[in-house]
């Protein structure tokens, strides 16, 4: 007996282009039929009538906390931004705002069709919580900013230690742990060094911005002479464990070396457009065979995390950029945000599969903005958003059923972090 089959849907596997109707059989966690019809019976039966059952999505950088922060403060440069508005915020942050806001992200991800994220926070025990709480499944990592201070250093790199030793592989395994440095611009090269590392020690990945901003750029040319690419190349720091998220300024030799490394890139198009950072050559890095999927970043430069949104952003700015209508098609930018989200975070996700997580989502096709239907893939980037998804399943526990939050009280959640940003604020007043 199965735990749960999903019947009389339209069934996008994202191995093949085709969508055939059919069934999805999931137990203990993992899918273990796609397929025309089975004979199997189960708990529980879903029917999937007039929808697409697929991978849930993998939003591969973002900072769950700060959806806290939604619209706190928009529309400046990325340098003013943090050091004149987030920073101080965030050094404000309680653990209960950690909690309630990432409990609050996952619940906006459940509903708009992500199944797992990678995040970079502070109070990160209590992120972790919220996502073992909540159901989702997450690669997370403690925000280190060592700026030169060795004691500083030590102590953000032991935090980041402390965090893997206690919480990885925990949740059933649905937390994976990872080493957060924040940026080559934050962290000192010796630093640097250690966190690979401790990395290597502990076998677990690296999580770092690089090269979001032209200043960025300018900064390290200033200091080593260099880019942070080149930097962190010449450290030895680059290879397939690292997840880059942005990458916007790379030159061509830059990336190069990504793919040769085989370094993980996070794009975050919303972000980037929002800050005005810049566009990231994505179409060269996908030429190249470099693995590009796709990030929301936080909630205070997107300001959601809906990947339905960030699909879209991603396939309309690259054809602008490159004033070619055939750069980044639909297809490739679903690929983006289910098989290389995955791929990106080590996981048996973004695809239906047998034998992979079932990490499943239903999006419900009897919607005016969704008639009539020539290509599926084409509907899921350029016409639908996170308010079709109807069901959302997560190593094979069900999430969101018919619409219906079932995994945690939604109406507490949305109280407990509007009482949050308002004590937020308040202690921001200085
Ligand atoms: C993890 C921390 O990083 C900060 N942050 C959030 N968004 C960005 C971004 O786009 N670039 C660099 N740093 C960012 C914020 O303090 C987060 O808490
Ligand atoms: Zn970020």
């Amino acid at each position: 007996m199965a735990d749960i089959i999903i019947k009389n849907g339209y069934i996008l596997t994202m191995d093949s282009y085709e969508l055939t109707q059919g069934v999805v059989v999931i137990e203990n966690g993992t899918i273990t039929e796609v397929a025309e019809s089975t004979e199997q019976d189960a708990d529980q039966i879903i029917d999937a009538k007039g929808s697409v059952v697929m991978p849930g999505f993998v939003n591969t950088h973002t900072h769950t906390g700060m959806t806290l922060l939604r619209g706190y403060a928009d529309d400046f440069p990325l340098d003013e931004w943090l050091k004149n508005y987030i920073w101080p915020v965030e050094d404000r942050l309680t653990d209960e705002d950690a909690y309630i806001g990432t409990k609050l992200a996952c619940l906006e991800m459940i509903k708009s069709g992500t199944t797992s994220f990678a995040d970079m926070f502070i109070h990160i025990d209590k992120v972790a919580q919220a996502v073992k709480d909540s159901g989702m499944r997450a690669a997370l990592s403690y925000r280190m900013i060592e700026a030169g201070n060795e004691e500083k250093g030590k102590s953000e790199l032991d935090t980041n230690k402390r965090f893997i030793n206690n919480w990885k592989g925990e949740a059933e395994g649905r937390i994976i742990t990872m080493y957060g440095p924040h940026a080559p611009y934050t962290c000192s090269e010796g630093f640097l060094s250690k966190v690979k590392k401790e990395a290597n020690h502990d076998r677990v990945g690296i999580h770092i911005h690089v090269l979001e901003t032209e200043s960025e750029l300018n900064q390290m040319k200033q200091h080593y002479g260099m880019c942070s690419i080149n930097l962190l190349d010449r450290l030895g720091f680059l290879g397939p464990d690292v997840l880059a998220a942005h990458c916007v300024w790379l030159s061509d030799d830059d990336i190069e070396i990504l793919r040769g490394r085989g370094v993980h890139v996070s794009h975050n198009p919303v972000s980037n457009m929002k800050l005005a950072s810049g566009v990231a050559p994505v179409p060269g890095m996908l030429d190249r065979g470099v693995n590009v999927s796709l990030g929301t970043d936080g909630c205070a430069s997107n300001n959601n995390l809906d990947m339905f949104e960030e699909m879209k952003t991603a396939a309309l700015l690259h054809k602008v950029e490159s004033l070619d209508p055939t750069v980044l098609p639909a297809r490739q930018v679903l690929e983006m945000a289910t098989t290389s989200g995955a791929r990106a975070l080590g996981i048996k996700s973004g695809v239906l599969r047998e034998g992979y997580n079932a990490d499943v989502i239903i999006v419900d096709m009897n919607k005016p903005h969704l008639t009539p239907v020539y290509d599926i893939h084409s509907h899921l980037v350029y016409s639908a958003s996170g308010s079709d998804v109807s069901t959302t399943i997560v190593d094979g526990r069900i999430l969101m059923q018919d619409y219906e939050v079932v995994c945690m009280d939604e109406q507490d959640v949305l109280d407990r972090a509007r009482t949050a940003a308002a004590g937020l604020v308040e202690r921001a007043k200085f």
